[in-house]
């Protein structure tokens, strides 16, 4: 399928033996089928775990260590021990890799998400594979996307993938974990992913994950909400990569949504810091979830926190109290206190281009 792109994520489940050191066998595995696509004509990016496994012990501790920076001076051993495997093995092949180490602070700074996207594109229009991880050694938790579903997920909307496919140590998502439920159900297809979902779905599996099939659900959210299909399924099955991208293989798929954020739209929603709460009147809510409309001066009803004019917003249901969504505020809160003195405020505060619907 030329041209088609495909983001891979691996988890450290996938990758590391039963002390949760690096397995270079399976690793190869993986590489060897991400060749088979890349002939075929795919486009591919692979988002890999592994550094902290690859490195703890070679920086002299006997098990992978639980605290931080004993996490994020293992991976800056092991970030490079990992890249080399892929590297390696890929050149085999003829395959160009590159390595792409990513933190929030790309996603949530414009300028930086655009060069992220710029520069990954340049790497796939020449037939490169971008092999990316997040930065752990620098990202403290402001900054820190915290797992690599989420991280691919976010990169999957970024290039506006074909699909995403979280390859991890079960075949899909199940109605309960089976590692403790034997009577657990695989469940073939989500449209629509509800709360209830997410309690179908506890921690990591091993020692070695991070954040098990909870963040796999997230990051499913995020992908689809982007317009990107999700597709979860077992690395250890035989061939998992190729028949994983056309779902002949046992897993979980879940459906893009019809109305797909778009790049500015993504960066609004899932990454823009919102400097202030506004809440508005039952009106005003149903023409901006129902028909998408703008949000007039008029519809507001109470707001909180010092914002200025082009500050990214989170607007409330003064009905529900929930968020229904974020936008850009069109005057400053002085203004916007000055305005609605009047007995008919006139005026858009948000317009439907910079708004984002995120019930
Ligand atoms: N409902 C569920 N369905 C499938 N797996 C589940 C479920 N709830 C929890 N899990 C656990 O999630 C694990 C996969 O997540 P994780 O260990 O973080 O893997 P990875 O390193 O691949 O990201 C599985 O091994 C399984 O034990
Ligand atoms: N960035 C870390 C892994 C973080 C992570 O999400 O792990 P996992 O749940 O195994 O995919 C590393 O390279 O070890």
């Amino acid at each position: 399928m030329k041209d088609k792109l495909i983001v891979f994520k691996i988890g450290t489940s996938s990758l590391t033996n039963h002390m949760g050191d690096l397995d270079a066998e399976k690793l190869a595995q993986i590489t060897s089928q991400l060749a088979q696509l890349h002939h075929q004509g795919y486009q591919l990016v692979l988002v890999t775990s592994g550094s902290i496994a690859a490195g703890f012990r070679r920086l002299g501790f006997d098990k992978r260590p639980k605290h931080i920076a004993d996490k994020q001076a293992s991976a800056a051993v092991g970030q490079g021990l990992l890249i080399e495997h892929y590297t390696t093995n890929l050149m085999q092949d003829g395959i160009v890799s590159a390595q792409v180490l990513l933190t929030q602070d790309d996603f949530k700074d414009p300028r930086r998400y655009n060069n992220a996207a710029q520069a990954l594109q340049v790497l796939l229009k020449r037939r490169a594979i971008p092999i990316i991880n997040e930065n752990d050694t620098i990202a403290v938790d402001e900054i820190k996307v915290g797992d690599n579903d989420t991280l691919s997920a976010q990169v999957a909307g970024l290039l506006k993938a074909d699909l995403l496919v979280l390859l991890t140590d079960v075949a899909g998502l199940y109605t309960a974990n089976p590692r403790k439920d034997p009577q657990a159900q695989a469940i073939a297809r989500v449209d629509n992913i509800t709360p209830e979902l997410f309690q179908i779905a506890s921690g990591a599996g091993t020692a070695n994950g991070t954040g098990g099939m909870v963040t796999k659900i997230q990051a499913a959210r995020l992908a689809t909400m982007a317009g990107v299909p999700v597709f979860i399924t077992s690395s250890q099955l035989k061939n998992s990569l190729p028949k994983a991208v056309k779902q002949e293989i046992q897993g979980t798929y879940f459906t893009a949504q019809t109305k797909a954020f778009n790049q500015k739209k993504q960066w609004l929603a899932f990454y823009a810091p919102s400097q202030a709460d506004i809440f508005v009147d039952a009106g005003a809510e149903k023409a901006m979830v129902a028909k998408g409309h703008s949000l007039l001066l008029s519809g507001i009803s109470e707001f909180s926190g010092n914002f200025q004019r082009n500050d990214i917003v989170s607007v409330y249901s003064q009905t529900s109290g929930k968020l229904i969504g974020k936008g850009r505020a069109r005057f400053s809160r002085l203004v916007v206190e000055e305005l609605l003195q009047f007995k008919h405020p006139e005026g858009t505060f948000i317009h439907r281009d910079d708004w984002v619907t995120l019930l």
